[in-house]
Protein backbone atom coordinates (compact mmCIF):
# COMPACT_ATOMS: atom_id res chain seq x y z
CA UNK A 1 0.00 0.00 0.00
CA UNK A 2 0.76 3.48 -0.73
CA UNK A 3 0.19 6.68 1.73
CA UNK A 4 -0.33 9.79 0.36
CA UNK A 5 -0.49 12.50 2.80
CA UNK A 6 -2.28 15.90 1.95
CA UNK A 7 -1.37 18.97 4.19
CA UNK A 8 -2.39 22.70 3.69
CA UNK A 9 -0.31 25.11 5.40
CA UNK A 10 -1.02 26.47 8.55
CA UNK A 11 -2.85 29.75 8.60
CA UNK A 12 -1.03 32.43 6.99
CA UNK A 13 -0.47 36.47 7.95
CA UNK A 14 -2.58 37.03 5.07
CA UNK A 15 -5.03 34.39 6.18
CA UNK A 16 -5.43 35.86 9.58
CA UNK A 17 -5.63 39.83 7.69
CA UNK A 18 -8.39 38.03 5.08
CA UNK A 19 -6.34 39.13 1.96
CA UNK A 20 -5.94 37.41 -1.09
CA UNK A 21 -2.58 35.99 -1.65
CA UNK A 22 -1.98 33.41 -4.19
CA UNK A 23 1.69 33.36 -4.92
CA UNK A 24 2.52 36.07 -2.83
CA UNK A 25 4.72 34.63 0.10
CA UNK A 26 3.63 35.68 3.31
CA UNK A 27 4.69 33.38 6.08
CA UNK A 28 2.69 31.68 8.95
CA UNK A 29 0.83 32.91 11.20
CA UNK A 30 1.68 32.22 15.36
CA UNK A 31 -1.44 30.56 15.09
CA UNK A 32 -0.03 28.57 11.44
CA UNK A 33 2.80 27.59 13.32
CA UNK A 34 0.98 25.96 15.80
CA UNK A 35 -1.04 23.89 13.15
CA UNK A 36 1.99 22.98 11.68
CA UNK A 37 3.48 21.32 14.98
CA UNK A 38 -0.03 20.46 15.65
CA UNK A 39 -0.34 18.41 12.10
CA UNK A 40 3.57 16.95 12.92
CA UNK A 41 1.91 15.27 16.32
CA UNK A 42 -1.43 13.96 14.60
CA UNK A 43 0.89 12.16 12.09
CA UNK A 44 3.33 10.99 14.77
CA UNK A 45 0.24 9.91 17.08
CA UNK A 46 -1.04 7.83 13.87
CA UNK A 47 2.31 6.41 13.46
CA UNK A 48 2.06 7.64 9.73
CA UNK A 49 5.73 9.15 8.71
CA UNK A 50 6.29 10.62 5.73
CA UNK A 51 9.27 9.42 3.39
CA UNK A 52 9.88 12.00 1.77
CA UNK A 53 7.61 15.44 1.45
CA UNK A 54 7.18 17.42 -2.14
CA UNK A 55 5.68 21.21 -1.49
CA UNK A 56 5.78 24.69 -3.16
CA UNK A 57 8.22 27.47 -3.62
CA UNK A 58 6.22 29.47 -1.00
CA UNK A 59 7.09 29.97 2.60
CA UNK A 60 4.22 29.48 4.40
CA UNK A 61 4.15 25.23 2.92
CA UNK A 62 7.53 25.15 3.28
CA UNK A 63 7.56 26.17 6.80
CA UNK A 64 4.64 24.05 7.65
CA UNK A 65 6.56 20.89 5.83
CA UNK A 66 9.26 21.33 8.17
CA UNK A 67 7.78 21.96 11.30
CA UNK A 68 5.54 18.89 11.22
CA UNK A 69 8.52 17.08 10.30
CA UNK A 70 10.39 18.76 12.98
CA UNK A 71 7.88 17.05 15.41
CA UNK A 72 8.52 13.59 13.57
CA UNK A 73 12.51 13.30 14.30
CA UNK A 74 12.29 13.42 10.49
CA UNK A 75 13.91 16.66 8.82
CA UNK A 76 16.46 14.55 7.53
CA UNK A 77 13.81 13.16 4.62
CA UNK A 78 13.95 14.29 0.87
CA UNK A 79 12.42 17.35 0.95
CA UNK A 80 11.44 18.84 -2.84
CA UNK A 81 10.22 21.93 -4.06
CA UNK A 82 8.31 22.67 -7.08
CA UNK A 83 6.32 26.34 -8.19
CA UNK A 84 3.78 23.98 -9.81
CA UNK A 85 2.64 23.08 -6.32
CA UNK A 86 1.86 26.84 -5.55
CA UNK A 87 -1.26 28.17 -4.63
CA UNK A 88 -3.66 29.49 -7.38
CA UNK A 89 -2.51 33.12 -8.75
CA UNK A 90 -4.94 35.44 -7.53
CA UNK A 91 -4.37 37.61 -10.69
CA UNK A 92 -4.50 41.15 -9.67
CA UNK A 93 -6.57 40.27 -6.40
CA UNK A 94 -3.34 39.67 -5.16
CA UNK A 95 -3.19 41.63 -1.38
CA UNK A 96 -6.78 43.20 -1.73
CA UNK A 97 -8.92 42.10 1.31
CA UNK A 98 -11.53 39.56 0.55
CA UNK A 99 -14.02 41.33 2.36
CA UNK A 100 -13.53 45.17 1.02
CA UNK A 101 -13.52 43.30 -2.43
CA UNK A 102 -16.97 41.64 -2.20
CA UNK A 103 -18.46 45.17 -0.71
CA UNK A 104 -16.82 46.80 -4.37
CA UNK A 105 -17.35 43.94 -6.56
CA UNK A 106 -20.75 41.70 -4.89
CA UNK A 107 -20.66 38.50 -3.42
CA UNK A 108 -21.58 36.64 -6.49
CA UNK A 109 -18.61 38.07 -8.52
CA UNK A 110 -16.00 37.34 -5.51
CA UNK A 111 -17.71 33.22 -4.78
CA UNK A 112 -17.00 33.17 -8.67
CA UNK A 113 -13.35 34.25 -8.54
CA UNK A 114 -12.62 32.24 -5.42
CA UNK A 115 -14.36 29.01 -6.56
CA UNK A 116 -15.83 28.73 -9.95
CA UNK A 117 -13.49 26.25 -11.99
CA UNK A 118 -12.95 27.66 -14.58
CA UNK A 119 -13.41 31.66 -14.45
CA UNK A 120 -9.66 33.51 -13.66
CA UNK A 121 -10.07 36.73 -11.26
CA UNK A 122 -8.47 39.87 -13.42
CA UNK A 123 -4.94 39.31 -14.82
CA UNK A 124 -2.03 41.15 -13.40
CA UNK A 125 -0.02 43.25 -16.31
CA UNK A 126 3.34 42.15 -16.89
CA UNK A 127 4.93 45.21 -15.52
CA UNK A 128 2.74 44.63 -12.10
CA UNK A 129 5.66 44.34 -9.22
CA UNK A 130 3.46 41.67 -8.29
CA UNK A 131 3.85 39.73 -11.37
CA UNK A 132 6.00 36.50 -10.86
CA UNK A 133 8.40 37.29 -13.72
CA UNK A 134 9.68 39.90 -11.27
CA UNK A 135 10.25 37.51 -8.52
CA UNK A 136 13.96 35.80 -9.06
CA UNK A 137 12.97 32.25 -7.37
CA UNK A 138 11.34 31.60 -10.80
CA UNK A 139 14.30 33.30 -13.22
CA UNK A 140 15.08 29.98 -14.72
CA UNK A 141 11.48 29.10 -15.84
CA UNK A 142 10.63 30.25 -19.58
CA UNK A 143 8.55 33.65 -18.47
CA UNK A 144 5.65 32.04 -21.20
CA UNK A 145 4.88 29.73 -17.94
CA UNK A 146 4.11 32.37 -15.85
CA UNK A 147 0.33 32.74 -14.53
CA UNK A 148 -1.02 36.47 -14.49
CA UNK A 149 -4.07 34.93 -13.16
CA UNK A 150 -5.59 31.56 -13.02
CA UNK A 151 -8.56 29.67 -12.05
CA UNK A 152 -8.54 26.17 -10.68
CA UNK A 153 -8.57 25.05 -14.24
CA UNK A 154 -5.21 26.26 -15.39
CA UNK A 155 -4.47 25.33 -11.72
CA UNK A 156 -5.12 22.06 -12.59
CA UNK A 157 -3.56 22.15 -15.72
CA UNK A 158 0.15 23.11 -14.07
CA UNK A 159 -0.35 20.38 -11.17
CA UNK A 160 -1.53 17.29 -13.58
CA UNK A 161 1.87 17.25 -15.40
CA UNK A 162 3.34 17.77 -12.31
CA UNK A 163 1.99 14.88 -10.76
CA UNK A 164 2.26 12.47 -13.65
CA UNK A 165 5.85 13.61 -14.29
CA UNK A 166 7.73 13.59 -10.78
CA UNK A 167 4.66 12.56 -7.92
CA UNK A 168 3.71 9.56 -9.30
CA UNK A 169 7.30 8.68 -9.71
CA UNK A 170 8.10 9.33 -5.75
CA UNK A 171 4.79 7.57 -4.99
CA UNK A 172 6.61 4.73 -6.21
CA UNK A 173 9.82 5.29 -4.56
CA UNK A 174 8.34 6.53 -1.22
CA UNK A 175 5.67 4.41 0.51
CA UNK A 176 4.66 7.41 2.00
CA UNK A 177 4.77 11.09 0.47
CA UNK A 178 3.54 14.16 2.15
CA UNK A 179 2.66 16.65 -0.07
CA UNK A 180 2.99 20.34 1.84
CA UNK A 181 0.76 23.16 -0.18
CA UNK A 182 -2.13 25.00 -0.58
CA UNK A 183 -6.06 25.13 -0.91
CA UNK A 184 -6.12 25.27 -4.24
CA UNK A 185 -3.04 23.40 -5.95
CA UNK A 186 -4.47 20.56 -2.93
CA UNK A 187 -8.34 20.74 -4.30
CA UNK A 188 -6.97 20.39 -7.95
CA UNK A 189 -4.85 17.39 -6.83
CA UNK A 190 -8.08 16.16 -4.74
CA UNK A 191 -10.46 16.70 -7.83
CA UNK A 192 -7.71 14.45 -9.87
CA UNK A 193 -7.45 11.76 -6.89
CA UNK A 194 -11.39 11.44 -6.56
CA UNK A 195 -12.68 12.17 -9.86
CA UNK A 196 -14.68 15.00 -8.86
CA UNK A 197 -16.64 17.19 -11.56
CA UNK A 198 -15.76 20.43 -12.83
CA UNK A 199 -19.24 21.32 -10.82
CA UNK A 200 -18.58 19.61 -7.34
CA UNK A 201 -15.38 20.79 -6.92
CA UNK A 202 -16.71 24.32 -6.21
CA UNK A 203 -17.67 22.95 -2.95
CA UNK A 204 -14.85 21.20 -1.80
CA UNK A 205 -12.94 23.07 1.12
CA UNK A 206 -9.42 22.53 2.71
CA UNK A 207 -8.65 23.09 6.19
CA UNK A 208 -5.13 24.35 7.15
CA UNK A 209 -2.92 21.94 8.92
CA UNK A 210 -5.23 18.88 9.03
CA UNK A 211 -3.60 16.26 7.36
CA UNK A 212 -5.51 14.61 4.82
CA UNK A 213 -4.18 10.63 4.42
CA UNK A 214 -5.07 8.74 0.85
CA UNK A 215 -4.64 4.84 0.82
CA UNK A 216 -3.79 4.41 -2.38
CA UNK A 217 -3.77 0.65 -4.23
CA UNK A 218 -1.01 -0.58 -6.80
CA UNK A 219 -2.63 1.45 -9.81
CA UNK A 220 -2.69 4.76 -7.57
CA UNK A 221 -6.23 4.49 -7.35
CA UNK A 222 -7.97 5.58 -3.74
CA UNK A 223 -8.93 2.58 -1.30
CA UNK A 224 -9.56 4.95 1.67
CA UNK A 225 -9.37 8.71 2.75
CA UNK A 226 -9.35 9.96 6.24
CA UNK A 227 -8.56 13.39 8.18
CA UNK A 228 -6.20 13.02 10.83
CA UNK A 229 -7.48 15.57 12.28
CA UNK A 230 -11.51 13.94 12.45
CA UNK A 231 -11.01 10.53 11.69
CA UNK A 232 -14.19 8.96 10.16
O1 LIG B 1 -4.61 32.51 -1.76
C1 LIG B 1 -5.37 32.72 -0.82
O2 LIG B 1 -5.84 33.84 -0.55
C2 LIG B 1 -5.77 31.56 0.08
O3 LIG B 1 -4.68 30.77 0.34
C3 LIG B 1 -6.84 30.71 -0.54
O4 LIG B 1 -7.84 31.56 -0.88
P1 LIG B 1 -9.33 31.11 -1.26
O5 LIG B 1 -9.95 30.50 -0.04
O6 LIG B 1 -9.98 32.40 -1.64
O7 LIG B 1 -9.23 30.13 -2.40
Amino acid sequence: MRRLILLRHGQSVWNLENRFTGWHDVDLSDKGRDEATAAGSLMRDAGILPDAVYTSVLTRAIRTGFMSLDVLERLWIPMVKDWRLNERHYGALTGLDKAETAEQYGDEQVHVWRRSFATPPPALAVDDERHPRHDPRYADLDPSRLPATESLKDTLARVLPYWRSDLVPALQQYPTLLIAAHGNSLRALVKHLEGISDEAITGVEIATGDPLVYELDDDLGVSRKYSLRAPA
